[in-house]
């Protein structure tokens, strides 16, 4: 598979890293030069921590100033810097201070042996303090902590990160922005907000999940040559069109309506028959032969999709189908979700079904099960506050899935897909935040329930079906306001971008 995935730590904490370090150093001055535009005379300056991760920095750091930069290192711990990196910087002229922006504490480390003869590098003159410097730089580089870097940011790198914050500078963090959690995407107090991540060898997890995500700003991969070392238990993974294309049902010459799969939606009250009608758009897109609608809303289901199979006579009676989304608008009827629930057949959960359904009933399903709850509706599944989902979507997608036996799609501003099997987690890379606007979500679960029923995974429906109306979403918006048929209409190109690419 054409998968991005995201290794585990323990991998490169096991590689030898000096060539790695200079691959990755390479990698990341060459980021820098194209971000400064014009290297020679430009002010750089190097926010440095204890590990590797300034190390990184530090070579950088060497690399542009020999290419004419005038290049500062700021050390938070100036006897622990990395001595290599140092020594690079120092015989290409750069300048270190210490964090407090007092020479003294850099020249300093020299003493300690570590960083040998910090002393001697053009530093010592400098009086200005790093808070100065950072706002008089063109570019700072964060290399404070890398994956590393254990909870929130120190106090003294935490004054750094927001001296960052507040320049004109642009900022590249090395390997990810400092104080977000690599493995899962959380951030915890302060951390740096990055233009660009220069991340090597792999994507991490917190490059790719919100909140962490937007501190990264864009996120540029440095191949470092881990390709062939890399574990088959990656963490996450994403889709890309080749994949997408791979999994899309598409009819041959043998193909009947009936073979294609009938899916059947039971959503919609007399509350909200809206949620019926964008159900059924979406369902209609997904490649299903038929869409079969059971409920309340059947008028107004017809009235704008004349082709679907309409029966107000609940899920047993409506004939068959080959999977069935159950939620969307359904009010408080949940006779209707229980009973879609012991069908033997493929079943998305979607809104309120979420809450109307009993969770041994659902554990107790032996035909797969796609449970398509956001931030708030899953937070009222776990019992916590909808926050601590917010900030910690891995793991509530993860421990979701474990409770329910259940396949689960977290939407929102990151869409993760998490199987009960464990495996890898899915995160969507396409969407917009456009697409958060009433009734999108129906469009989601009708879509992927036809999936579902034209027989992919529940895994491979709600990540295709996510893929899809990402991509739908950033058609049919185009930088302007959608409504949620909107990005229904643009379903079909989405697919046609995907499978004629
Ligand atoms: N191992 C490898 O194969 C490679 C590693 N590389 C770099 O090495 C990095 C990892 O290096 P390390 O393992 O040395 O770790 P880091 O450099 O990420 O962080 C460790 C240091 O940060 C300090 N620290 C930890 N948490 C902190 C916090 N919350 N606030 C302030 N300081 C904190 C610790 O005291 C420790 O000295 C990667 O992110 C990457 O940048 C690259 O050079 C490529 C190759
Ligand atoms: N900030 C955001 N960025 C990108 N996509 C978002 C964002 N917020 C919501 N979405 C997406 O929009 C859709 C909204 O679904 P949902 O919350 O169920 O809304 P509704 O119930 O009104 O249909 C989901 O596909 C979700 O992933
Ligand atoms: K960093």
């Amino acid at each position: 598979m054409e998968t991005v995935r995201t290794a585990e730590r323990e991998l490169m904490a096991r590689l030898p890293d000096g060539a790695l370090m200079q691959r990755a150093a390479a990698g990341l001055a060459a980021a820098c030069a194209d971000l400064l535009g014009r290297v020679y005379g430009s002010r750089v300056v190097l926010l440095v921590g204890s590990g590797d991760n300034g190390g990184d920095a530090l070579y950088a750091g060497a690399r542009l100033a020999r290419r004419g930069a005038g290049v500062t290192a700021v050390l938070l711990a100036p006897e622990r810097a990395h001595a290599g990196g140092l020594g690079a910087l120092r015989r290409a002229a750069g300048r270190v201070v210490g964090a407090g922006g007092d020479a003294g504490a850099a020249a300093s480390a020299g003493a300690t042996g570590t960083a040998a003869s910090v002393a001697s590098v053009a530093s010592v003159a400098s009086s200005a303090s790093a808070e100065e410097l950072i706002a008089r730089a063109d570019l700072v580089v964060d290399g404070i902590v890398g994956i590393g870097g254990k909870g929130g940011l120190r106090p003294d790198a935490e004054a750094l990160a927001a001296a960052a914050g507040r320049a004109r500078a642009a900022v590249v963090a090395v390997d990810l922005p400092s104080g977000v959690d690599a493995d899962t995407g959380e951030v915890r107090g302060a951390a740096v907000r990055a233009d660009l991540t220069v991340t090597f060898g792999t994507h991490k997890p917190g490059l790719l999940i919100d909140p962490a995500r937007e501190y990264a700003g864009s996120v540029r991969l440095v191949d470092i040559g881990l390709g062939e070392v890399l574990p088959d238990g990656a963490e996450l993974e994403a889709l890309q069109h080749a994949d997408v294309a791979r999994l899309l049902p598409v009819p041959t010459g043998e193909s009947d309506k009936y073979r294609r799969g009938v899916v059947g939606i039971a959503a919609g009250s007399d509350r909200y028959p809206g949620a019926a009608v964008l159900a059924v758009s979406g369902a209609l897109r997904g490649g299903a032969g038929a869409v079969r609608y059971v409920g309340p809303a059947g008028d107004a289901v017809i009235a704008r999709f004349p082709e679907t199979l309409v029966s107000d006579r609940g899920p047993h009676k409506a004939g068959r189908v080959q999977a069935w989304v159950v939620g969307p608008g359904a009010g408080e009827d949940a006779g209707t979700v229980a009973e879609v629930v012991a069908a033997d057949v493929p079943v998305l959960i979607d809104a309120d079904g979420l809450r109307l359904a009993d969770a041994d009933a659902v554990r107790a399903r032996t035909a797969p099960t796609l449970m398509t709850p956001h931030a708030g509706e899953a937070a009222a599944l776990l019992g916590v506050a909808r926050e601590e989902v917010e900030h910690g979507r891995l793991a509530a997608a993860r421990e979701l899935a474990a409770r329910y036996d259940a396949t689960v799609l977290l939407k929102g501003s990151t869409t993760l897909v998490a199987d009960p099997a464990g495996g890898a987690v899915r995160v969507n890379p396409t969407g917009t935040a456009w697409l958060a606007t009433a009734g999108s979500g129906d469009v989601l679960s009708g879509l992927a329930g036809s999936l579902l029923a034209a027989g992919l995974s529940a895994l491979d429906a709600g990540s295709v079906g996510a893929y899809l109306h990402g991509l739908a979403g950033r058609f049919a918006a185009d930088g302007a306001p959608v409504g949620a048929h909107d990005v229904a209409d643009a379903i079909r190109r989405a697919w046609r971008d995907v499978y004629l690419d």
